[in-house]
């Protein structure tokens, strides 16, 4: 970016504004079934099809990806459970007819990030509510985009954080607000996973995409994963709020040298050599308005065993989910295995109980996958506000571009904008005891 150009981040990060409509707790009309359509249908989507395919409630109506082969293998899918949906393959702005439609209820959105934003946006101001992956925006003026729309159009932009429903992090939740860890003092969070295979592949990422995304831009490009259960156990958003950060990012000692040795092999790599890669190891620092911090790493290049850390340190007690197996501690002593069993049967997750083992045999890294999207249709079938609504879709992405104006700028903080506008001092928690809905089955 150009001085000129970091300087508008700045003021994107910088602008307050007054909330039009509050969509934090907001319950949209409930539906007796939720009709979907999917756009991106690859290893993601192709996932997420499989999921709803498998949830009571949900007509799977429309179907979108750039490749036919993809829509025709979902298409196939479905169809053996009585969806009949339409496909729409072949353009790049086919995915504009998907969203047009007038009898869809939710556009779920699986695509390579740069579309993330437009395609919520648009199929917001088209009538639907949406799910869109991880992260939902990549600049701050995007994450502003999905708010102002999400409050104009009143739908929900939810963005699919996954990581929330995993089990560890659901029991950690419940600790918290069985004040287990007393006052929260500090959280860490990492997307630390090894992907110098995937990235370079011919065939994993349609067209090398995310690869593209390390060398057009600097920072924590990923941050959500390990994010969004510290930022629901701190409850971010819904009582206290981020303040600022400061990001310091390692040079590329990896991907630059990578593209190099496939090159000299395979002139397909050429356009590769040269870039100017993003570091291999970024590491933000983050103070909340309570005074808690909050640390958060992103590296995808190094061999590391996989981590999302999973820190909370508390005035009381301290969990730790990485490296596996996940352990908590009142003193100097982590708990035993026996302790922990008990903790964990004490403090099982209501949504764990009524959904745990079904999900785990449906799968999607454990399980945690399929209890994200039955939670998500349950809520919507029973008019119920989602567990992660715009501004957290809004504030979890936007550290990305906030990491990389810091990274530009020697480590300098940044506020981070309050995209609640405020109604976070008044905003509800995540309602981790499930005391409505519950009523969606699985068809398993
Ligand atoms: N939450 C998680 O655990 C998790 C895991 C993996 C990926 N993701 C996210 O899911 C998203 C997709 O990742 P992936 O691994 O499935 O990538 P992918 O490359 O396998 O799939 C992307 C798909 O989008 C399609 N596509 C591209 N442009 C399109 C357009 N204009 N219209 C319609 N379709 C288009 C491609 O053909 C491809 O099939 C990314 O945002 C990624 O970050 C999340």
């Amino acid at each position: 970016n150009t001085p000129e150009e970091w300087a508008q981040v700045r003021e994107q990060a910088d602008r307050k504004r007054a909330q039009k409509f509050n969509m934090s707790g907001y319950a949209a009309p409930k539906l007796d079934v939720v009709r979907v359509g999917f756009i991106g249908l690859g290893n993601r989507g192709m996932g997420a099809v499989e999921r709803l395919n498998k949830i009571e409630g949900v007509e799977i109506k429309a179907l979108c990806d750039l490749r036919s082969e993809k829509t025709a293998a979902a298409k196939k899918l479905v169809e053996a459970s009585g969806h009949r949906p339409q496909t729409y393959d072949s353009s790049p702005e086919i995915w504009k007819k998907l969203a047009e439609r007038t009898d869809l209820d939710l556009v779920y959105i699986l695509t390579p990030w740069a579309f993330h934003t437009p395609m919520a946006v648009f199929s917001m101001e088209h009538g639907k509510h949406v799910c869109v992956e991880v992260p939902a925006a990549k600049t701050i003026e995007e994450a502003w985009q999905l708010v102002d729309t999400s409050e104009r159009t009143r739908k929900h932009c939810m963005m699919v954080e996954n990581c929330c429903y995993d089990f560890s992090e659901l029991l950690t939740l419940n600790l918290a607000r069985n004040g287990f860890f007393g006052e929260i003092i500090h959280g860490e969070a990492a997307y630390i996973h090894n992907l110098q295979t995937h990235v370079f592949s011919k065939t994993h990422f349609y067209q090398l995409w995310e690869l593209q995304e390390m060398f057009q831009r600097k920072g924590n490009l990923y941050p959500t994963h390990g994010l969004g259960p510290i930022c629901q156990v701190m409850d971010i958003n819904r009582g206290d709020k981020m303040e600022y950060l400061t990001s310091m990012s390692s040079s590329d000692f990896v991907l630059g040298s990578l593209a190099k040795e496939l090159a000299a092999k395979d002139d397909f790599y050429k356009p590769y050599v040269g870039k100017s890669y993003n570091g291999n190891m970024s590491t933000t620092t983050i103070k909340t308005q309570k005074g808690r911090t909050i640390m958060v790493q992103y590296d995808v290049s190094s061999p590391r065993p996989y981590s999302r850390i999973q820190l909370v340190s508390g005035t009381k007690a301290v969990g730790l989910k990485y490296p596996e197996p996940a352990r908590y501690s009142t003193g100097h002593e982590w708990m035993s295995a026996e302790e922990y069993k008990a903790l964990e049967e004490k403090y099982l997750p209501p949504i764990v109980k009524k959904m745990g083992e079904v999900a785990k045999n449906v799968g999607g890294h454990g399980g945690m996958d399929f209890l994200m999207d039955w939670r998500t249709i349950d809520c919507l079938r029973n008019g119920l506000p989602l567990d992660q609504d715009v501004y957290d879709a809004a504030l979890w992405s936007s550290i990305a571009p906030l990491s990389g104006w810091s990274v530009a700028n020697r480590s300098n903080s940044i506020d981070v904008p309050d995209f609640t506008g405020g109604s976070w001092k008044a905003n509800a928690p995540v309602d981790i005891s499930m005391t409505k809905g519950g009523t969606t089955k699985a068809k398993v």
